[in-house]
């Protein structure tokens, strides 16, 4: 038997990477066209920076099946679209039944979730508290800090990721927003449609074929 090799990983905090990481992908604002509420803002961001980046992921894979554990590092950039605070495109595991770990290291963020029946679950993290999002749960994070937000995470190699889910409802229910004194609140996204009992039995389906 051939075991797979340990690895030590360095994180940077500062530069909101991990060491040693043999992925790395990042998002520019262009990348993220259509999934803030305030297009004119957005422009106006678009017209400024729009091949910046505002996320990045570096991470390690050290295998492909459910007992491998992807790690990683994801950074983002501090600012708001509007009133609404920068975001993942976030997605839900194309395998379902597959958790995550998210361990902030700096700055101050939300897990926004939301099950696939339109449950909300908000979690504010600040540095050394970690998030479980248990299987099942579309996952997104926010930024509604002034720094870099920078978290570590851990997920089986073989979640998969699906981004059509968010899309396929007119985006996530809630959105993050500035509350106008520093903090932030929940606000409904009107074009928000919930998934019907034949997608919510389709995601639970999937995650048992791929089993
Ligand atoms: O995949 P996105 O929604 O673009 O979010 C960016 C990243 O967020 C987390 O760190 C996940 O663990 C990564 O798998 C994901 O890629
Ligand atoms: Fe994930």
């Amino acid at each position: 038997m051939i075991f797979t090799e340990p690895r030590l990983c360095d994180i940077s905090v500062a530069t909101g990477m991990l060491q040693n990481a043999d992925g790395h992908y990042r998002k520019s604002y262009r990348d993220l066209t259509g999934l803030y509420a305030d297009s004119e803002a957005f422009d106006a961001i678009l017209a400024q920076k729009a091949d910046a980046i505002a996320y990045e992921v570096t991470s390690y894979t050290p295998g492909a099946k459910t007992s491998d554990i992807i790690m990683g590092v994801t950074r983002m950039e501090p600012g708001k679209v509007g009133r609404e605070y920068f975001l993942t495109r976030g997605h839900i595991h194309a395998n379902g039944d597959r958790p995550e770990v998210y361990h902030t290291l700096s700055g101050r963020g939300v897990m926004q979730m939301e099950s696939p029946e339109g449950e909300v679950r908000l979690v504010e993290m600040g540095p050394q508290q970690v998030c479980y999002v248990p299987p099942y749960w579309i996952h997104r994070s926010v930024n509604i800090g002034d720094d870099d937000l920078v978290m570590f995470f851990a997920y089986p190699a073989d979640s998969g990721q699906d981004y059509g889910i968010i899309e396929r409802s007119g985006g996530m229910r809630v959105r993050i927003m500035d509350d106008g004194r520093g903090g932030w609140v929940a606000e409904d996204n009107p074009a928000w449609r919930n998934r019907t009992p034949d997608e919510v039995a389709s995601i639970l389906n999937r995650a048992e074929a791929m089993a």
